[in-house]
């Protein structure tokens, strides 16, 4: 059965993000992720982890200013020392936090801009290599331009070509399947596919990215075909519940007895 991670960006909003924790916690989850740490001292937020005897699954580099709507830096090559910048500070939060991955976001760029796509190999191999230092994986993820307009990686064989070119051990896919069906559909046969470069899997419903098991997709083939391709990292739940977070949780139940405690 699968590993849960509670995503804190989008699930438990009813509480202040520290206090999502313990939320998490309280609800049967073992793991959680969210996109950014950096308004908390990283102490903070290991103090929190721990109070909870919750695990992180994975944390976003340093997107540059995301309320301007900028997405990442990686690909923006008048950016690199920033960039850069965000890699080292990225480092230590995890190594406080323990957090075995790393997600490197792409930036707002034209996907065939060839000075933006020798900055995004750059980065690549820059954050590959400063990750693999400390024992820390790297991925990258393919997000869909409806929720992302301009997004530079969206396209999930983009991104591993990329990851083939570089082929570097530390560097890993992270599927989303509420972007990969959005993209290009085909689900199965594209985990199936990519299952040897996946360090990170996300879920919620599409359209909506609400709770598994409630759009169009069958959600529960796809926890079933992870556990048939032996996937073993988390499932990281990036969806937005339609109602309260807690009371939304009842499609854990099918997941088996792993998540019997889950409410
Ligand atoms: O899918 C997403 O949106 C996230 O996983 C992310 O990291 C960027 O928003
Ligand atoms: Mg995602």
């Amino acid at each position: 059965m699968p590993r849960l991670a509670a995503n804190l960006s989008m699930m438990f909003n009813e509480h202040a993000f520290l206090d999502r924790f313990q939320a998490a916690a309280d609800a049967g989850f073992e793991a959680v992720e969210y996109l950014f740490p950096y308004d908390h001292p990283a102490g903070v937020i290991a103090e929190k982890l721990d109070a909870a005897g919750l695990k992180q699954a994975l944390f976003n580099m340093s997107p540059g200013d995301w309320a301007t709507g900028e997405r990442g830096l990686a690909a923006l090559p008048e950016r690199r020392d920033e960039f850069r910048d965000g890699v080292r500070k990225a480092i230590d939060y995890a190594k406080t936090i323990r957090s075995p991955l790393l997600h490197m976001m792409a930036g707002i760029a034209d996907a065939n801009d060839t000075a933006a796509i020798a900055a995004y190999r750059d980065a690549l191999t820059y954050a590959a290599d400063a990750t693999a230092r400390e024992g820390i994986g790297l991925v990258i993820e393919p997000i869909n331009g409806r929720d992302m307009p301009g997004y530079f990686l969206n396209d999930f064989n983009r991104a591993i070509g990329f990851i083939s070119d570089l082929d570097h051990r530390n560097v890993k896919l992270q599927f989303d399947v509420y972007h990969r069906q959005i993209i290009h559909g085909d689900v199965l046969v594209g985990l199936e596919r990519a299952m040897p470069l996946i360090g990170h899997v996300q879920i919620a419903s599409v359209p909506k990215r609400n709770e598994p098991g409630t759009g169009e997709l069958d959600d529960f083939a796809i926890f079933a075909a992870l556990d048939e391709l032996g996937y073993q990292g988390y499932v990281g739940c990036e969806y937005r519940p339609a109602g309260e977070t807690v009371a939304g949780l009842g499609w854990t139940r099918k997941l088996g007895s792993r998540h019997a405690g889950m409410l």
